[in-house]
């Protein structure tokens, strides 16, 4: 273990993400804010990532500039867009930096891409970084695994704010995941992402979600297990931004000394039991 700071990049750095990291990357012991990234043509380039942020000037100029980003820092913290983070894992795992990848909405390809780049990289990638949700996680592939298919039905209801671009959401989908685990199952093959119309009878043994969307709501997850005459519901609320930027920076301390593979949340949190 390395006593010195870690220098952490972050890209998305005019974000909703981008800023709630800058400010707990400098509340955090043994992390320092090494550069900050923005895409090219952004407002927010040239403008000190402190002062965007709410801290007061830090002396870290917003660029557009990753590689020269890259050189010199240890890892990056990454909540931005699918395209985008592909392309910071190439660069990533060319400068032999960590990768935290919060972004959703990748699809298959993406994530075989990035899986790709972390056979040179140390990738952390999660749907969802706090605490709670991946606890919650684990409880669902607990009752997911109890409960007979035959009787009790898994559904997973989403809402987050107005501005969110995918869905389902990436912890809806991470929850899904764990439901399925527990019951064995392939996710893809027995999810219902939408119902529209004369659906028909809800078919047993599928995994049901539902997407809200409004307003500036953080991120809210249940998933319910109803049965015949009784339901079983398990929560998370996130209350603000803070959860998710302090997991990201707690996944980037971690891998900092681990060997290059494609790591989850449930292997820094060390609640992993595959
Ligand atoms: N895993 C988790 O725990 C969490 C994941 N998320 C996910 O993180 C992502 C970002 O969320 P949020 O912060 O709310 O979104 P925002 O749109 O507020 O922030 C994304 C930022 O990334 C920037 N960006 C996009 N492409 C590039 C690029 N090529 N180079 C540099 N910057 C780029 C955007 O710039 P521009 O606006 O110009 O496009 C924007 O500033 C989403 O996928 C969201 O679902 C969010 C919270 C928690
Ligand atoms: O876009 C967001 O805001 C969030 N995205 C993540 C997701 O898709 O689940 C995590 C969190 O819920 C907030």
């Amino acid at each position: 273990m390395s006593n010195t700071e870690m220098k952490l990049v972050v890209v998305g750095a005019g974000g909703r993400m981008g800023q709630t990291l800058i400010r707990i990357i400098r509340e955090t012991d043994g992390a320092v804010l090494h550069a900050a990234i923005e895409r090219p043509g952004s407002p927010f380039i040239g403008r000190d990532a402190g002062e965007l942020a709410g801290l007061g000037p830090i002396g870290v100029e917003i660029t557009d500039d990753p590689l020269a980003a890259f050189l010199h820092a240890e890892g990056v913290i990454d909540f931005t867009a699918p395209a985008a983070s592909v392309n910071f894992a190439g660069l990533a795992a060319q400068a032999r930096i960590v990768h935290v990848v919060g972004t959703t909405g990748c699809s298959t390809a993406d994530e075989e891409k990035l899986e790709a780049a972390a056979r040179h990289a140390r990738i952390v990638k999660s749907g969802n970084m706090s605490l709670g949700v991946n606890l919650l996680g684990v409880l669902v592939e607990q009752a997911a695994r109890a409960l007979d298919p035959s009787d009790w039905d898994i559904e997973v209801l989403e809402m987050h704010h107005k501005h969110k671009v995918d869905a389902p959401s990436g912890t809806a989908l991470l929850l899904g995941e764990a439901a399925a685990r527990g019951r064995g199952i392939d996710l893809a093959t027995h999810s219902v992402r939408v119902r529209d119309g004369h659906t028909g009878p809800r078919e047993a043994g599928s995994i049901g979600f539902a997407t809200l969307r409004g307003g500036s709501v953080v991120g809210e997850h249940t998933v319910i297990l109803a049965g015949e005459g009784e339901l079983v519901t398990l929560s998370h609320s996130a209350g603000d931004r803070s959860i998710f930027a302090r997991g990201a920076v707690k996944a980037a301390l971690w891998a900092r000394d681990k060997k290059p593979g494609f790591y989850s949340m449930l292997d820094v949190l060390g609640l992993n039991s595959n």
